[in-house]
């Protein structure tokens, strides 16, 4: 069997859990527990966001939990997100702090920009009206972020959303001083990102996979969803062959293209599911079914920004 590393290295000489537990649409009741549950048995790495509106709930059970003293601050990968209406230089520490403080943490491991389009700061978060663009640079943000490390607020800092063209802009031009260590994109069969994900790995940057099982339940019922892979009867059965599920053969493909996952899950069994790809192989007649499926449709697209200046997916 081969092995897959649990960790992947980060330019910030940090390293990242492979898996994590997505927080997305994890609601008020239900967020804290499914934290503490993932936690206990082995999940070290949560991605939150300012956005997602439930760091209190999980800041309460990471302090409950640090507090027990059985798990150590330095055993756990906390990733949060600046959102777009904090684009300002001199707003990214000042945000950054205000999610620290509802995380119950003094430092952050990861903190990506969320997207590379800016709104303004009094805007709604998803505002319906291109008068709430800024076009502030995402460059300038970039160095906020590198105020929360100088500050010792963050420990990594990186991108979600950009493409090739957005990073170029940071590396060549050598607009940054610290480099991103990550970049958080959409990754599942439907959408596979193997050029960006290569792109990404030539220049030392480690891709995080969002949205890896597609959505599942929604992808059914929500139009202009793609239907998720899990959905598909072919790698329903292909599970059955290595006693796993269809998620845990999407999961397990997923990680051996050399990238971090964060399945999103409050039900338990679902949770411990997401976990446990660690320990069978695919065959190279399923990875081919697997690469097949890569019809490019995406489900975080925000199309409505589509004439922001740095709308990513042209
Ligand atoms: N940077 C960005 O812009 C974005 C980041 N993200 C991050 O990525 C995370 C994951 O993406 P997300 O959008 O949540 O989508 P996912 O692809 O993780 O799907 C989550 C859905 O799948 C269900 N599910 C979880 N495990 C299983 C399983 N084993 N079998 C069947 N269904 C399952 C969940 O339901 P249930 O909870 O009931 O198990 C939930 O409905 C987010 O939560 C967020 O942290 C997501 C989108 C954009
Ligand atoms: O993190 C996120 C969760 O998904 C949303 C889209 O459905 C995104 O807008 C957002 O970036």
């Amino acid at each position: 069997m081969s092995t897959i590393p649990t960790v992947l290295p980060l330019n910030s000489g940090h390293e990242i859990p492979v898996v994590g537990l997505g927080t997305y649409k994890s609601s008020s009741g239900e967020v804290g527990e499914a934290v503490k549950y993932a936690i206990q048995i082995g999940y070290r790495h949560i991605d939150c966001a300012w956005m997602y509106a439930n760091e209190a709930e999980i800041g309460h059970v990471l302090k409950e939990i640090l507090d027990e003293g059985s798990i150590k601050r330095e055993d756990l990968f906390i990733v949060t997100k600046l959102w777009n209406n904090f684009h300002a230089r001199e707003l990214v520490v000042e945000k950054l702090k205000e999610s620290l403080s509802l995380l119950n943490l003094t430092y952050i491991d990861l903190y990506l920009i969320h997207w590379p389009m800016g709104f303004k700061e009094n805007a709604d978060p998803l505002p319906n009206d291109p008068s709430a663009y800024t076009d502030i640079d995402y460059v300038e943000t970039w160095k906020g972020m590198e105020e929360c490390v100088d500050q010792g607020l963050a420990k990594s800092i990186g991108l979600s959303n950009f493409n090739e063209e957005q990073i170029t802009r940071y590396l060549v031009l050598e607009n940054c001083r610290i480099r991103p260590a990550v970049n958080q994109i959409e990754v599942n069969p439907n959408l596979n990102q193997k050029d960006l994900i290569g792109f990404c790995k030539e220049r030392e940057i480690v891709v995080t996979g969002y949205c890896p099982l597609g959505r599942a339940a929604q992808s059914q019922v929500t139009p202009g969803y793609p239907v998720s892979t899990l959905l598909d009867q072919k790698v329903v059965e292909m599970g059955k062959k290595y006693g796993k599920t269809a998620a845990q053969v999407v999961l397990r493909y997923l990680i051996s293209l050399g990238i971090a996952v964060i399945p999103k899950s409050v039900n338990e069994n679902r949770i411990q599911e997401n976990i446990q790809i660690f320990d069978f192989d695919l065959d190279p007649e399923d990875i081919s079914y697997l690469d097949s499926r890569n019809t490019g449709q995406r489900i975080a697209t925000l199309v409505a920004y589509k004439d922001h200046k740095y709308y990513p997916f042209r």
